[in-house]
């Protein structure tokens, strides 16, 4: 036997020992290990007026009032615990299909959150995710046993008038400081548009949540400017025609989609 081969033989050996005498309940360990979701849907109506003008488009968040204890009554946020045999991602996306009965969407690691005395239960240690769910997939939802009520509230709402369960106020908080700055950076404008939008829908939708976003060349810098170019394109039909719609206005407007380009925001450009 070589030297090599002794050296590793007694390494397994040790490592099978160790593994033997070793006892994770020798320690403290977490009570519980939770997922949260923060579910954003951007709601529309159409307004009653004569002449044609977009929709009223809101940011809301998707909260249930607990029926039990810890803090009966509250609004808090979905979320359940994480069970041995699946990962935390796991865990938010089970959460995520039992509240909207839809598989998929967009589902994004937000935080930890892991203040001690966070959960009168004990050491609880959560991880918070956030989603863009449709409106329509939020209506389908059934209650569940576990709650008494769910509700649909705009930030506003949910930040200052109720009275939220656990350290619920931070992680929407962080969620939605989440959401803006990705409003503006990235491209997630596309989960809360249908596939052919105006420019003015999609500049209303990046106010419906970054309400003092204003820019007044919107159009020219979207369309043009070099870090931009290229994030949307104009529809055509079969023909190579451009394709317009009068839906929200009275003059036909051009249609656009996303294109596949992940924009590369720098600073220095
Ligand atoms: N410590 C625990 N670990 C694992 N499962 C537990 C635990 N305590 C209760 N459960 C199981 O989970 C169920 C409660 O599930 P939910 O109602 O989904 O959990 P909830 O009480 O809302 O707790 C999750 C909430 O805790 C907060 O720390 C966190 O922010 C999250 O919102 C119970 O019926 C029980 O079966």
């Amino acid at each position: 036997m070589s030297e090599n081969n002794k050296h590793v033989n007694t390494e397994s050996a040790n490592d099978e020992l160790e593994a033997r005498n070793y006892s994770s309940k020798k320690y403290r360990t977490p009570d519980g290990v939770p997922a949260d979701i923060v579910m954003f849907t951007l709601t529309k109506r159409e307004r009653k007026t004569v002449t044609k003008t977009l929709p009223i488009r809101e940011l809301k968040v998707m909260l249930i009032k607990r029926k039990g204890w810890p803090f009966a009554g509250r609004w808090a946020l979905p979320g359940g615990f994480c069970q041995e045999n699946e990962s935390i991602y796991g865990a938010a996306k089970r959460e995520l299909m039992e509240e909207t009965g839809v598989d998929g969407g967009h589902l994004e690691y937000l935080n930890v959150y892991s203040q001690p005395g966070r959960d009168p239960r004990g050491w609880i240690i959560s991880h918070a995710f956030f989603a863009l769910v449709e409106e329509w997939m939020l209506e389908h939802r059934q209650a569940a046993d576990d709650a008494e009520d769910v509700g649909l509230f705009t930030i506003q709402e949910a930040l200052e008038e109720l009275e939220l369960a656990f350290d619920h106020r931070t992680i929407i908080e962080d969620a939605y400081r989440r959401i803006q700055q990705q409003m503006l950076e990235t491209t997630i404008a596309r989960q809360f548009l249908p596939r052919d939008f105006t420019l003015s829908e999609l500049y209303q939708v990046i106010q419906s949540v970054v309400p003092d976003f204003e820019e007044p060349n919107f159009i020219r810098k979207i369309t043009s400017t070099r870090s931009r170019k290229g994030i949307v394109e104009e529809v055509r039909d079969d023909e190579g025609n451009l394709v317009s719609s009068n839906q929200y206005s009275q003059r036909p407007a051009q249609l656009y989609r996303f294109t596949e380009l992940v924009p590369r925001l720098s600073i220095y450009t």
